[in-house]
């Protein structure tokens, strides 16, 4: 197709789009680009203060994005792309870089910060391209470029701003805000590349594939003003920044006169300090990028700072590579991570138990004794307990002057832990203690007979004559397990897709009404009926929701048995993972029998990549052994189809469930 000649270029290319947003992955999709998702692990937390400007941030965290998939995919995926796009948008203004909320009330902060005002909005887009060498070596050459747009926000009132905000649409938004949606309306005026705000430059992505793969020669070239050629530091790459090259003639001024003969590859080398490091070992795969770019970035300073550097630099490489006698540090520590991991996830529920989170929020500044008084237990025992939350970043040292160490909550504690917090995980983090823990605890049998262990956990109970919960507390547990799941994850999984113009809804399984409120909140003109067993239905009360207008109903039932209330929509949150698949086939039948042409189902789960290898979460979810299983989007699409729904839209939405929207065909 004439329209995209430099896409087509990528045709039979493994491109890798290391990034979970889902807006990337549409943008990217309709320009006609074929593509696998793997989104990176690196986490946003370079610091700041080490970056001149605000660009040099985002370039550098989309560089350590798509380093980071690129040097795992040959590990733990056993292929090696051949492309690797990373990208990372951020928000800057009066001198302050915004990223994504991490809750309301940062995402009022910034919000308010950018009311009535331009600021800039920054995507760093980086391009590592992957040669897979004979001698199971892989090179890497990185390209990087920014790209920016300016955006002025109309004056926002406090009404506004607390509805947009309780729409949940700013959680996942730099800046706290999508411009593709309901941000539009906050909007007066935009300077530059629309979708740039979006999430991808597109245009200057083109552009700059042309020069990769059309006009090779001019990868030299280094605009004034854009970031230098990093040197090949430890990660033993060649990089080049380029900002905005395109803007202007930049690029056409650069061209050598023979713009077509010389190879990328080469000119990339040539321009960088030629390394042995420049290749990389198949059989080593470091996790730990993080601090490469500290050192990338400050080797642009002065020449003492950049020998100390260079020392640093050495010693990392040390640490990353490991010698002969000395395994790598970062090996190490990841195995310990996984070793330790039952520890801390421990550590997490007898706190939680405890309610540890509560009271320190209402007293915070309680010394160790003090704690122990308070949920009745030893002083010794306690203040381990206390000490490794702190090493955990679940509480912190109130005054770290007072001779005897005072604790209170971290900001992650406040937000998730109290069992009152909006976002409290209370109650899963109580199911998985109570009733993952133990069954987890039998794995070697489970993996053995391939069946959940949910019969021997019950017996051994009954053994050791531990107090039996009645069966109503049993149900609660669960329940609320459920409810507070559902509530964190629920806002993302409504507001996924436009539904609009769905009218009624059912949510099949929908337990306690979280995914059913936050639904009508999202789409006032829903209303939507939650539909479970009996037992659950008559225990609802216990969660009482504000029911928008009514809007949210119960009706009790087996999805399995009984006959489906009528909708335009159905919603399938959580639930086939654990099904057989002949009750599976029922239930899906039954939904398509039900449902009209035109009618949608939203299905809500961890979708695994397609290769099965990731994501963890789904994965070490399924060795509970239940009677369903773990799937990809494919799969799921599969699935659906044969029971003649049709997927429109498939959402990796970051979050802790993706979504994917079908419609009846
Ligand atoms: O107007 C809009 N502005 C921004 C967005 C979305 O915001 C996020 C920015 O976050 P980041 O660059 O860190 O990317 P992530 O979503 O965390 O995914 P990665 O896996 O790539 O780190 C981005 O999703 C934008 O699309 C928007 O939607 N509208």
């Amino acid at each position: 197709m004439v329209l995209n000649p430099v896409i087509s270029k990528l045709a039979g290319k493994l491109v890798v789009l290391a990034s979970a947003s889902p807006r990337r992955q549409e943008i990217l999709r309709n320009a006609g680009l074929r593509f696998e998702v793997v989104p990176s692990w690196f986490k946003e937390t370079l610091d700041k203060g080490l970056f001149k400007a605000p660009h040099e941030y985002a370039v550098e965290t989309a560089k350590q994005k798509a380093l980071e998939v690129a040097r795992r995919m040959p590990f733990k995926h056993l292929k090696t792309p051949d492309i690797v796009i990373g990208a990372d948008t951020i928000v800057a203004v009066n001198s302050l870089i915004l990223e994504k909320p991490v809750d309301k009330q940062d995402a009022y902060k910034m919000l308010s910060s950018l009311s009535g005002k331009e600021h800039s909005v920054f995507t760093g887009v980086a391009i590592v391209l992957c040669h897979d060498k004979d001698n199971q070596e892989v090179d890497y050459q990185m390209i990087a470029f920014y790209e920016e747009t300016k955006v002025k926000f109309a004056d926002l009132s406090e009404d506004m701003l607390w509805e947009y905000i309780n729409s949940g649409e700013p959680m996942d938004k730099a800046g706290g805000y999508g411009i593709q949606a309901l941000g539009g309306m906050l909007v007066e005026y935009v300077h530059g590349d629309f979708l740039n705000v979006v999430g991808f430059p597109l245009n200057h992505f083109c552009k700059q594939l042309d020069i990769i793969y059309n006009h090779s020669s001019s990868f030299a070239v280094e605009k004034k003003g854009s970031a230098h050629p990093l040197p090949n530091g430890s990660l033993g790459i060649s990089i080049l920044d380029q900002h905005s090259l395109q803007k202007g003639s930049e690029a056409e001024k650069h061209r050598s006169p023979d713009s077509s003969s010389p190879k990328l590859t080469q000119h990339i080398q040539n321009s960088s300090t030629s390394s042995p490091a420049h290749k990389v070992k198949r059989t080593s795969y470091e996790s730990g990028v993080g601090s490469q770019s500290v050192v990338s970035n400050s080797s642009k300073h002065n020449d003492g700072e950049s020998s100390r550097l260079t020392q640093l630099n050495r010693q990392q490489q040390t640490e990353q590579r490991g010698t002969e006698n000395q395994p790598k540090t970062q090996d190490l520590k990841r195995i310990c991570e996984l070793m330790d991991g039952f520890k801390a996830s421990k550590a997490l529920f007898t706190a939680s138990k405890f309610c540890m989170f509560d009271l320190l929020h209402n007293k915070p500044g309680l010394d160790a004794a003090e704690v122990a008084e308070e949920i009745k237990a030893s002083v010794k025992g306690t203040e381990c307990l206390l000490e490794a939350c702190v090493s955990l970043g679940l509480l912190k040292i109130k005054d770290k002057a007072h001779p005897k160490p005072l604790f209170e909550n971290t900001d992650l504690a406040t937000s998730f832990l109290r069992s009152d917090a909006p976002f409290s995980l209370h109650g899963y983090i109580q199911h998985c203690s109570e009733t993952l823990w133990p069954l987890f605890s039998h794995l070697e049998s489970a993996v053995q007979e391939g069946v959940s262990q949910h019969q021997r956990v019950k017996r051994q109970k009954e053994l050791c004559q531990d107090p039996v919960c009645s069966s109503q507390e049993l149900k609660l547990r669960f329940m609320s397990g459920m409810h507070s799941f559902a509530k964190i994850t629920a806002a993302a999984v409504a507001t996924a897709f436009d539904l609009s113009r769905f009218r009624t809804a059912c949510d099949l399984g929908g337990c306690t009404g979280a995914m059913a409120h936050e639904l009508v909140k999202a789409h006032p003109g829903m209303s939507v009926t939650v539909f479970d067993l009996p037992a659950v239905v008559e225990m609802k009360e216990h969660f009482l929701q504000r029911n928008t207008d009514n809007k949210v109903s119960f009706v009790a039932g087996d999805f399995l048995k009984d006959e489906l209330p009528k909708a335009d929509l159905y919603i399938l949150a959580r639930v086939l993972h654990d099904l057989t698949d002949e009750k599976l086939h029922i239930l899906l039948s039954k939904i398509a029998q039900t449902a009209s042409s035109g009618c949608g189902l939203l299905l809500s789960e961890i979708f695994l990549d397609e290769d099965r290898g990731g994501p963890s979460r789904g994965l070490l979810q399924a060795l509970s052994l239940s009677e369903g299983k773990q799937r990809s989007a494919g799969e799921y699409k599969l699935l659906l189809e044969r029971h003649g729904f049709i997927t429109a839209h498939t959402r990796h939405t970051g979050h802790l469930l993706d979504a994917m929207l079908s419609v009846k065909a």
